[in-house]
């Protein structure tokens, strides 16, 4: 199961090269179908290296708060934290017993996002420009439902979308028709360039990593791996969801490539992954959004939340 399930990734995600040269090239991807010189970023390269600001990059960015303030506050030694297979453990709970839907959950994680990615973007939308990098599954699906709301809240929001809309989850679909009705997705959002996206990178004045979340299986490939590699690139501050992508959720391995976030919204309950210090590096402030699970959910699990959320619905996690 898992070695098909790897086979018809590495065919899906990069049909222009072969099997084996997939895991070192994915960025040249993207620069295949346009048709450029190479543009390998070998394991270890130092990001350093890359040209800095670029011709179209905009000089007016309004500088982004990693650390909103306005937020109650917990210590991570006084929060539990869970492992991916807990987590599903309670989303299933959540769903097969207690009725909640998959979508239900993943707007409220996108929503969630939404209002922190303001608050980081001190309080105000009108001029701010925020790329969203969204993959094919629940955390693509929570990345584009932030899209509604941002664009609502005055931002000028640019989805990149890393997978094949026939590919991606319900979730993720249904976020993506929402969007395309809105005239919040166009059809060139579905095929950007590498070149486009690089641009659209470069006048951000935040991304926020919406990839892989603890779905990841092995370390990205194909165009989640390469967007990842492009957001790196561009050095613009990055609001992760739930998890960085390339970072396990469960131990904190950083995979290359991997999201080097200024701030990290975990969902429900804090992923132990993240809270490891060899993914310190990668995760930035914590915070901590409740997305409406019933506090019973955890409890039927053994799963102490208590007065988690009791000042409020995001919390900033300190260490
Ligand atoms: N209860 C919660 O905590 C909720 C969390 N939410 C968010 O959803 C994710 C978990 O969602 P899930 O759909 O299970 O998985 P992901 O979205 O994290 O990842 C699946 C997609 O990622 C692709 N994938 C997996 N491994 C790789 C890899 N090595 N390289 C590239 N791409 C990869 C996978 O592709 P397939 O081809 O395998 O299908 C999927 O497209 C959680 O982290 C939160 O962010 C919900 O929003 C609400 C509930
Ligand atoms: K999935």
């Amino acid at each position: 199961m898992t070695s098909s399930r790897r086979c018809s990734r590495a065919r899906r995600r990069s049909p222009e090269s072969s099997t084996h040269a997939e895991a070192s090239a994915p960025v040249s991807l993207l620069r295949t179908r346009l048709g450029l010189p190479g543009h390998d970023v070998a394991p270890g390269d130092s990001v350093d290296s890359r040209p800095r600001s670029p011709w179209w990059a905009r000089e007016d960015r309004m500088p982004v708060k990693p650390d909103p303030p306005g937020f109650p506050q917990r210590r991570c030694a006084d929060v539990c934290s869970v492992t991916a297979a807990q987590m599903r453990d309670v989303q299933r709970l959540a769903q097969e017993e207690f009725g909640l839907d998959i979508l239900q959950l993943t707007e409220n994680a996108g929503r969630s996002a939404a209002l922190l990615a303001f608050a980081m973007l001190g309080g105000r939308g009108r001029g701010q420009r925020v790329v969203v990098l969204a993959g094919g599954g629940n955390k693509g699906a929570a990345g584009l439902a932030a899209i509604r709301h941002l664009a609502n809240w005055g931002c000028r929001v640019e989805p990149v979308i890393s997978g094949v809309e026939e590919e991606v989850s319900f979730t993720a679909r249904r976020q993506m028709h929402i969007l395309r009705q809105s005239g919040l997705l166009q059809p060139a959002d579905l095929d950007a360039s590498e070149v486009t996206l690089e641009e659209q990178l470069a006048n951000a004045d935040l991304v926020i990593d919406a990839l892989v979340g603890y779905g990841l299986e092995g370390p990205p490939v194909g165009v989640a791996a390469a967007v990842t590699r492009l957001a790196i690139e561009s050095r613009r501050p990055i609001l992760a969801l739930d998890v960085p992508t390339g970072v396990n959720a469960t131990t904190g391995e950083v995979s290359t490539p991997a999201i080097r976030a200024v701030t990290t919204l975990m969902l429900d309950l804090p992923k132990r992954g993240c809270l490891e210090s060899q993914a310190r590096g990668m995760v930035g402030e914590l915070y901590l959004a409740d997305i409406g699970i019933p506090l019973s959910v955890h409890q039927r699990l053994g799963i102490p939340v208590g007065q988690l959320y009791a000042e409020g619905p995001i919390v900033r996690l300190r260490r």
